[in-house]
């Protein structure tokens, strides 16, 4: 069996690339047709340094295919009234097609009254309780389905890789991640498990998917011997790792040992240029969902 040639990459950053050309296109269509153009306000409050590259690379990819993009930049010890009068304004505003808080938030603001105030129809992060309530129920559709996890979906479709029937092991089970990656995998028809920090032999559980999302935040912590000849491998992690010879003195890696992991796989994402791409391109692509929702414009 040649396991290890036949492994493949998936190119999340050449996907990614080819929606925002999709989106390009659709945007102008819009544009020209009904003289709207879709608009994006991203809320940033203190300096976190990995939140602002984020932020940034988010406001560039809204040039890159003509969404509006509106930036308020908070400082780290505003009041939480402050950042709730800010998605107020957006809320009101029509020029504003969806609102992105970005997280983590800074410790003395309660997450939940915030993102709990942002309009539903606005909500392209999907971090809405009756947004994730409605991905969580047979039958109902939320309005925004999360970015990370619509991307590692999105990912395994354009890759054809069948989810139906199949095992997938999600490994983290956080509110933006793991958790609506697990419910998105589940309305797939996989059957799904998902391992966390008080799982009793995680590997034992890897070991039997076909599928795997890793959103963990620990550094090359799936290895190799944990996967199953040819399952496929969605890497979310991105961390930190010292690196002498990079200039910046660091670089980063996923949550799946790679080099490991591609001699096993049938396909892994790389870190970076595999997940996070496509989460931006999910947030431009859920930005263009709104405004043609509120617009009408099919
Ligand atoms: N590519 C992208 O677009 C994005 C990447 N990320 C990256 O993904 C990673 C995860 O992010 P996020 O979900 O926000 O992180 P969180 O820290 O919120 O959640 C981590 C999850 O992993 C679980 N966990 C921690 N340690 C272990 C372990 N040793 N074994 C099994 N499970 C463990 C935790 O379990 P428990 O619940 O028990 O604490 C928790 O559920 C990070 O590296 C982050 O940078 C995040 C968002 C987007
Ligand atoms: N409200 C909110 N929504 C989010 O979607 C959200 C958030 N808060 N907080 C933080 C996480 C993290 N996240 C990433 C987005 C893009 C890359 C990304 O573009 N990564 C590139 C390059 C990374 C680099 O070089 O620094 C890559 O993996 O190739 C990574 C991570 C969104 N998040």
């Amino acid at each position: 069996m040649a396991m290890d040639s036949s492994a493949k990459v998936i190119d999340g950053k050449s996907v990614a690339k080819q929606i925002r050309d999709e989106i390009t296109a659709e945007v102008s269509r819009m544009r020209e047709s009904i003289g709207v153009i879709p608009g994006l306000a991203v809320i940033l409050v203190g300096d976190r340094k990995d939140s602002a590259t984020y932020v940034r690379n988010k406001k560039k990819a809204c040039e890159s295919v003509g969404i509006n993009s509106l930036e308020a930049n908070l400082p780290e010890d505003s009041t939480e009234e402050e950042v709730l009068n800010y998605i107020a304004g957006y809320n009101d505003d029509p020029s504003v097609h969806g609102i992105l808080v970005q997280l983590p938030l800074p410790s003395h603001m309660n997450e939940q009254n915030i993102l709990n105030a942002v309009r539903i129809e606005k909500d392209v992060d999907g971090f809405h309780p009756l947004n994730i309530g409605r991905l969580a129920m047979r039958g109902r559709e939320p309005l925004f389905v999360p970015c990370t996890p619509k991307g590692c979906i999105e990912l395994l479709h354009r890759y054809n890789v069948s989810i139906k029937g199949k095992r997938a092991v999600v490994i983290g089970r956080s509110n933006i991640v793991g958790m609506p990656a697990a419910l998105l995998l589940q309305r797939e028809d996989a059957t799904v498990s998902i391992v966390h920090s008080r799982t009793s032999n995680p590997e034992e559980i890897i070991r039997q998917a076909d599928i795997i999302i890793a959103a963990v935040g620990q550094a090359n912590m799936v290895r190799g011997s944990w996967i199953k000849p040819g399952a496929v491998i969605i890497d979310v992690g991105i961390n930190p790792v010292e690196d002498p010879n990079s200039p910046r003195g660091y670089k980063l890696v996923g949550d799946v040992c790679y080099e490991e992991a591609i001699r096993i796989a049938s396909a892994v994402t790389p870190v970076p240029g595999g997940v996070g791409p496509m989460t931006i391109a999910m947030l431009l692509q859920n930005t263009l969902i709104s405004a043609k929702r509120v617009h009408h414009f099919e």
